[in-house]
């Protein structure tokens, strides 16, 4: 190889982690009702090991991965020590030198495999690497995990869009979590709904990350396969809330083997050793026996005793000292979230194309209902409905529009905000951002296109205020939207409570009901809507100059009913001359009121989501 090939090649590894050991001692759990979930479990992991946490369903996997990680522990009562490198973890700290592979995997599709994780490296990666070195460290995870050759294909939304297989996804969640570089790993059923070509690549990959790059990693697996089974360093055993065996695959044959299990040939050894250590419904006394006798057995064993040495290494390092992932900078972030939700909404078609291509269309089609409209009796009803139509348009549109970006983004945030990648804020911020050039645009486009054809005050300044109003009323809209979006549990409730919201504000825009004459009782309502604000400033802006109006109507016909000058239009409809930039104001209150709510509403959502 060439020297230059040399220099890239070495430039694509990552570099070597700083190795930590981590055990755990006398490890009690128990539900607050008083249950034990697990009991007295001992254990060590040591550098370059993979270990895997194995026993039947309910053994007590996933609670032991999670009080090794200090997640998830609501409603538990937790005893015991965890060391890492001999120091005791305390609350939080071990989410800072390692990483957490989640069993299902949640990415946003529309991104292809390289931009998630050039966004993800600009989310993780401390303030000291400049953009350079994370491209570099892109670079090197692409290799070591093994997915430049699908590093441009999109990731897809499972049973929406086809994007990269089952077993790409979930090594593009390792990847994800290696571009900190942690020497420490937990996965969870990393295998889980994989083929067994692919869940055998997956765990390779595990493999090859803990033996070549020194890393400990930890993860939970149901009844691997025997070849799977093979490649685990260590595997521990839970039953019944205890150590039913730790140690090598191939010690777990011997001493299982001598408790009693037999392993009959061309049999999936995990297989055999779950379904014994599993306790069978009607012969729940008979498996408590046998279970609590393999345990007894491995408490004795020479196997245990390998374990209290690992344990006592991993406690004689105590003087290393270990380094967190450091801070990334704020801007940094909301740049990497803004870049990601504008990628997401400009590919997604049902949101970016459609609105642009559908308010094109109306504006078209307004502009040609409401064609060359002349100023008279006929004329002003004509201009009056087309002004209440924009505002119908600009609104249902955006509002259910924007709704449809929460139930698909926030597993997605939920977790990254419980992983410290960001706080809830700086997504909020982003995403708003990411919508102001579609939400501004589309409503401009509309009202550009029919303006002129319909026949409204010619004045530049008259039209540019339109513009202005226009963008105000999409952006309440769309703050509404959000906040309704943000704090609704799913998409169907957000819809049914804004349904009746919009229809509650359109009535009292002024159109349909004379602000003035209200009912007491719900004439308050227009002060929550924008179609009032909207529309007043709107109709103040097209008639207010106007001095006189022919009482006749479209055909040259005197009418009985006349509004003879703009003043007597606004007027009738009790709105205020002076009210025109009030308005602007109260909508801008508005938009920020409800995001402020909206963002209250996320945050409190994330916070129960865990
Ligand atoms: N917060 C909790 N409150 C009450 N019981 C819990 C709690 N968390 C777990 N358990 C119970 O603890 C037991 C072990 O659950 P755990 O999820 O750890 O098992 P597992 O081995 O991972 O099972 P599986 O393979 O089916 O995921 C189960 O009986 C479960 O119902």
């Amino acid at each position: 190889m060439s020297e230059a090939g040399t220099t890239t090649k070495k430039r694509l590894r990552l570099p070597p982690v700083k190795d930590v050991s981590l055990c755990w001692e006398n490890i009690k759990v128990q539900t607050k009702a008083g249950r034990p979930l697990l009991n007295g479990i001992d254990g060590a992991a040591l550098p370059g090991q993979l270990v895997a946490l194995m026993g039947a369903s309910g053994a007590g996997k996933t609670t032991l991965l999670n009080t090794l990680l200090h997640r998830n522990l609501k409603g538990l009562h937790v005893e015991g020590d965890i060391l890492l490198d001999g120091r005791p973890i305390v609350k939080g700290s071990i989410g800072s030198v390692s990483a957490y592979v989640q069993q299902e995997d949640l990415f946003i599709g529309t991104l292809t495999v390289r931009e998630h994780l050039n966004i993800q490296a600009d989310l993780r990666l401390h303030n000291k690497m400049s953009a350079a070195a994370r491209k570099e460290r892109v670079e090197a995870v692409l290799h070591e995990i093994g997915l430049t050759n699908s590093q441009y294909s999109r990731i897809g939304l499972g049973g929406v869009k086809k994007g990269i297989s089952g077993g790409e996804a979930k090594r593009l969640a390792f990847a994800a979590e290696i571009l900190s570089n942690p020497a420490l790993l937990f996965c969870d059923e990393p295998t889980t709904g994989l083929d067994s070509f692919m869940a055998l690549q997956v765990i390779h990959t595990l493999n090859r990350m803990a033996v070549d790059g020194k890393r400990t990693i930890v993860c939970t697996i149901h009844q691997p396969a025997s070849e799977i089974y093979e490649m685990f360093d260590k595997v521990l055993f839970l039953a019944l809330g205890r150590v039913a065996f730790f140690g090598t695959p191939a010690e777990s044959l011997i001493f299982f083997n001598k408790s009693g299990v037999l392993f009959p040939s061309h049999c999936n050894p995990a297989d055999i050793l779950i379904h014994n250590l599993a306790v069978i419904p009607f012969k729940e006394e008979e498996c408590t026996t046998k279970i609590t006798k393999i345990c007894d057995n491995f408490q004795i064993s020479s196997y245990n005793e390998e374990v209290l040495k690992w344990r006592a290494e991993c406690k004689a390092r105590v003087n290393e000292t270990l380094s967190g992932r450091g801070n990334v900078p704020l801007l940094r972030r909301l740049w990497a979230l803004l870049k990601r939700s504008l990628i997401d909404t400009f590919r997604n078609p049902s949101l970016a194309r459609a609105k642009i291509v559908q308010k094109a269309v109306m504006g078209l089609f307004i502009g040609l209902l409401y064609f060359r409209t002349d100023m008279n009796q006929d004329g002003v009803q004509s201009f009056k409905g087309a002004l209440f139509y924009y505002i119908s348009e600009i609104t249902y549109a955006t509002v259910f529009g924007i709704q449809t970006f929460m139930p698909n983004d926030f597993p997605v945030v939920a977790r990254e905000h419980h992983d410290g990648i960001y706080p809830v804020g700086i997504y909020y911020t982003a995403k708003i951002l990411s919508y102001l050039p579609l939400f501004t645009l589309d409503g401009m486009i509309m009202l550009s296109i029919s303006y002129f054809m319909v026949g409204f005050d010619r004045n530049i300044l008259s039209f540019l205020r339109t513009i202005v109003t226009g963008v105000l009323i999409e952006w309440s809209a769309a703050s509404m939207g959000l906040m309704i979006s943000a704090a609704s549990p799913s998409y169907a409730i957000a819809v049914s409570i804004s349904g009746p919201l919009l229809t509650m504000f359109s009535l009292t825009g002024g159109l349909f009901t004379n602000v003035g004459k209200m009912s007491p009782y719900v004439s308050w309502v227009q002060y929550l809507s924008w179609f009032r604000y909207g529309y007043e400033s709107f109709v103040i802006n097209q008639f207010r100059h106007i001095e006189s109006i022919p009482c006749e109507d479209a055909s040259g016909k005197p009418t009985t009913a006349c509004e003879s000058s703009g003043g007597q239009i606004i007027r009738n409809l009790y709105f205020d001359e002076a009210n025109l930039y009030w308005n602007w104001a109260y909508m801008l209150i508005y938009i920020l009121c409800a995001f402020v709510i909206g963002y209250s509403g996320l945050l409190l959502r994330t916070k129960l989501a865990r």
